[in-house]
């Protein structure tokens, strides 16, 4: 497929050592020859010129042609790398755009790149996961992904349905010549089922890291739950006084604990009161338990437990969470015992003030790490699991037709539907609505 051409600025709009500029369409070599008189540019290699608007020198650059369909985008491209100015970045671009060329959307490139099968939609979203990865797992598992051997093990799975439908039509259409015993693709069906269910199992553990794991810190007003939240991000974020009810609404801050993305929420302190703000607070951060994996439930050592702790203990327990009990203020000497009444819970004691909360994060640490660590065959989002999920489901309904007895119409058709599912996770059979809702995610330029 050949398209209209299109431009961008694909390097970050600020002020840095040196900018790139991408085309990709029909008109490219048109372009090549307008801006720098050459018509006739040897693929892949780097040539220097000059950008003018008319007679008026604009930039110094570097410049190269890629020679579809060897390119990113598998078609006609040029890269433009000027001086990394804002002004006179956009300035190359808007002489690019007054020759009648338009520009990128979002992500334009590289669904570009996959409608010309350069790549499929998994090898997409994971260069788009890798571009805003903000923690090493996220890193990892997005890197993984890219190097294409999740979309093999699709192709394979793919190709054996694919054989079980063919030699189930040929039945179909030569009843006479052909016996085909559906028996035997059960074995092939269950290897496939159960690949699938892999892939789907692991799942949450890719999109988690990707997406950052939700930590609620919650506790009584004062326990100091804020100050815990600005040692753990290293900084200071959230307010900290030493009146009770200091924080009203929800504060949630991304921090990477040793790697692992942590969406931490600090919430207002669960007390009863007539303040209306402070009562929506307090319905907000028991919504912030609901959302989160891990709660963090804050005692003070100063004051030992109380009547409220143990309030707040019987409303958290509902949600039935993973819940680390951290008694903070430990640099404070407490006169009573401090009993815990509740048990199994991993138990840490800290102080959030003086920011010795290392025991807390190797805790957070340890509770997590396998719930991220991904690898090469790991989904890295809901669209991708959800895709997986369609296959196995089809390919259950074709086993248990199988043994039904059923007709080798309705087998077909789960085979069919399991293919489908496949192609959707890939994006082989794409609409152009799937391909405009992931990629208007993208950078422009991308
Ligand atoms: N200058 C530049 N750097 C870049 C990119 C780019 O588009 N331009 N990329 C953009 O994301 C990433 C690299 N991805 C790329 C993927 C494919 C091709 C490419 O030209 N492929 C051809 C030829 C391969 C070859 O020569 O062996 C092909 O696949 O046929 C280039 C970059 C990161 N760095
Ligand atoms: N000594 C000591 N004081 C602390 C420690 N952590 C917090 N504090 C103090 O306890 C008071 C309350 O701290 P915050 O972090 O605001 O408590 P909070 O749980 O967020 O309180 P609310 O937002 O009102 O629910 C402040 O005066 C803090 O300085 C600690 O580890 N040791
Ligand atoms: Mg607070």
């Amino acid at each position: 497929m050949i398209f209209d051409t299109i431009a961008a600025i694909s390097s970050p709009l600020g002020t840095g050592a040196i900018s790139v500029i991408r085309l990709t369409g029909k008109n490219v070599l048109q372009v090549i020859d307008d801006l720098f008189s050459n018509k006739n540019p040897e693929p892949k290699k780097m040539y220097y010129g000059w950008i003018k608007d008319k007679n008026e020198i604009i930039d110094e650059v570097t410049w190269v042609y890629h020679k579809g369909p060897k390119s990113y985008t598998g078609e006609d491209m040029l890269e433009i790398f000027g001086h990394g100015g804002i002004l006179v970045t956009k300035k190359i671009l808007n002489i690019i755009l007054s020759k009648n060329i338009r520009e990128a959307l979002p992500g334009e490139f590289s669904k570009r790149a996959v409608m010309n099968k350069k790549m499929d939609l998994v090898k997409a979203e994971a260069i788009n996961e890798l571009i805003h990865a903000n923690s090493e797992y996220a890193l990892k598992a997005a890197a993984n992904q890219m190097d294409g051997k999740l979309s093999e093990k699709i192709q394979i799975l793919k190709k054996e349905l694919f054989n079980i439908a063919a030699r189930i039509e040929v039945e179909m259409d030569y009843p006479d010549d052909f016996e085909v015993d559906n028996f035997e693709f059960l074995n092939s069906l269950n290897a496939i089922k159960e690949e699938l269910e892999y892939l789907y199992e692991n799942a949450d553990n890719g999109i988690s890291a990707i997406e950052g794991i939700k930590m609620a810190i919650v506790g009584k007003p004062n326990a100091g739950k804020s100050t815990l939240l600005n040692a753990l991000l290293r900084k200071d974020r959230a307010i900290v006084t030493d009146i009770p009810g200091t924080t009203r609404d929800t504060i949630e801050e991304s921090l990477s604990i040793r790697g692992i993305l942590i969406k931490s929420i600090d919430t207002a302190g669960i007390r009863k009161t007539d303040d209306i703000v402070e009562k929506i607070g307090v319905e907000r951060s028991l919504k912030a338990i609901e959302e989160s994996k891990l709660i963090l439930f804050v005692l003070d050592n100063s004051t030992g437990i109380e009547d409220y702790d143990k309030e707040i203990y019987e409303k958290i327990k509902q949600f039935n969470k993973d819940i680390i009990i951290v008694i903070n203020k430990s640099d404070i000497h407490n006169k009573d015992n401090f009993d815990i009444p509740w048990q199994n819970h991993d138990v840490v004691r800290i102080s959030a003030a003086t920011g010795n909360i290392k025991n807390l994060e190797d805790l957070i640490y340890n509770k997590l790490k396998n719930t991220v660590t991904t690898n090469e065959f790991t989904l890295t989002n809901e669209r991708q699991k959800q895709a997986v999920k369609k296959a196995i489901d089809s390919v259950i309904k074709a086993i248990e037709g199988i043994e039904l007895g059923l007709t080798n119409d309705a087998i077909m058709f789960d085979v069919r539907k399991a293919i489908e599912g496949l192609n959707e996770l890939t994006g082989e059979d794409y609409t152009e609505t799937l391909l405009d809702n992931i990629f208007g995610n993208f950078c422009v330029g991308k």
